[in-house]
């Protein structure tokens, strides 16, 4: 079926998730995971962000940003923790029911953090059951390739649709030795297995995370579901960003496949600077901010 026909009308899906003049989000039109698969086969690439709270939910929604991830980063840009290996299903729930309250149409998509699905695929079902149905999440996302196919399979098969995620998975960064990029070599055919099982497995999508360009390019194309990248090069068929990272909330020495579109760090420092500044002289609260 192609896309267009599968939509149901000329411009139907255009409408919503296209890159045109009728690109604008106001269809309402809820985000599927066919319509992902259906861009890939269009060869238009879409935007992926990661969201937290409901005000960036909501924003980024509006946005037109098709799918946003819960992910297991809130670990060091919510809670505070050095990685994201602390971070646990209880802490996570809440902000997963925060996002999927707060769209209208973009998928969510809840990250498994570290210690909820490794252990066997019973464990993987019965955590992603919890982010469904405590936090609505309308799927999920694990880290590893052919190790966890049994685990994508068991969820695919109880209604579960999975995002996969390789390359540079930071819940193994003790055991892949760091921060490193993955994949160069002959550990580019080791990506390429790992990408088909997960495919196979029944992933409707995969992240490859800090591999280099051409070996991303080659898993794009081998595989029919789409490929989300994050420090993988142009050639997936969509990008993702950590919204912190995008927006320059978050200062220091960036990951180098960031890109800053903003400094919210700098509108929110001076926000509240001035606020300060204007209590300390007696300026706020002017008259029109009080009740008389
Ligand atoms: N804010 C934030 N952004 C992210 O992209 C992110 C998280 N947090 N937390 C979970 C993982 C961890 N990720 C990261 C974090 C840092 C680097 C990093 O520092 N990369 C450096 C060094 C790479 C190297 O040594 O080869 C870089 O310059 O890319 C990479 C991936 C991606 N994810
Ligand atoms: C960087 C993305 C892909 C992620 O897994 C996360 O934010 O947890
Ligand atoms: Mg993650």
């Amino acid at each position: 079926m192609s896309a267009l026909s599968s939509a149901g009308g000329p411009g139907e899906l255009a409408a919503p998730y296209g890159t045109g003049p009728a690109a604008a989000p106001t269809t309402g039109r809820k985000v599927r995971i066919h319509h992902l698969r259906e861009l890939k086969e269009r060869g238009e690439p879409w935007p992926m962000l990661t969201a937290y709270d409901m005000y960036t939910a909501e924003l980024f929604d509006e946005a037109g940003i098709p799918v946003l991830l819960v992910g297991d980063s809130a670990a060091n840009n919510v809670f505070g923790y050095d990685t994201s290996l602390p971070v646990t299903v209880d802490e996570l729930l809440p902000l997963v029911r925060s996002v999927t309250r707060s769209v209208k149409r973009a998928l969510v998509v809840a990250d498994l953090p570290f210690g909820s699905y490794q252990l066997s695929p019973e464990q993987a079902l019965a955590t992603s059951v919890r982010f469904m149905k405590e936090g609505r999440a309308h799927a999920v996302k694990l880290e590893g390739g052919r190790r966890f196919a049994a685990h994508v399979e068991a969820l695919t098969s109880a209604g579960v649709p999975v995002m996969g995620h390789i390359g540079f998975t930071p819940q193994s960064e003790h055991n892949l030795g760091g921060y490193r990029v993955q994949g160069r070599g002959e550990a580019a055919e080791v990506l390429l297995a790992d990408a088909l099982a997960l495919q196979e497995a029944g992933a409707f999508a995969v992240v490859m995370e800090m591999v280099p360009a051409e070996a991303a390019k080659r898993v794009t194309h081998e595989l029919k579901i789409p490929t989300v990248g994050i420090g993988a090069g142009p050639d997936c068929d969509a990008q993702v960003l950590v919204w912190q990272d995008m927006a320059g909330l978050r200062r220091g020495k960036a990951p180098r496949f960031v890109k800053r579109y903003a400094d919210l760090a700098g509108v929110l420092q001076g926000a509240a600077t001035a606020f300060a500044e204007d209590v300390r002289r007696g300026e706020f609260p002017a008259p029109e901010h009080a009740f008389h």
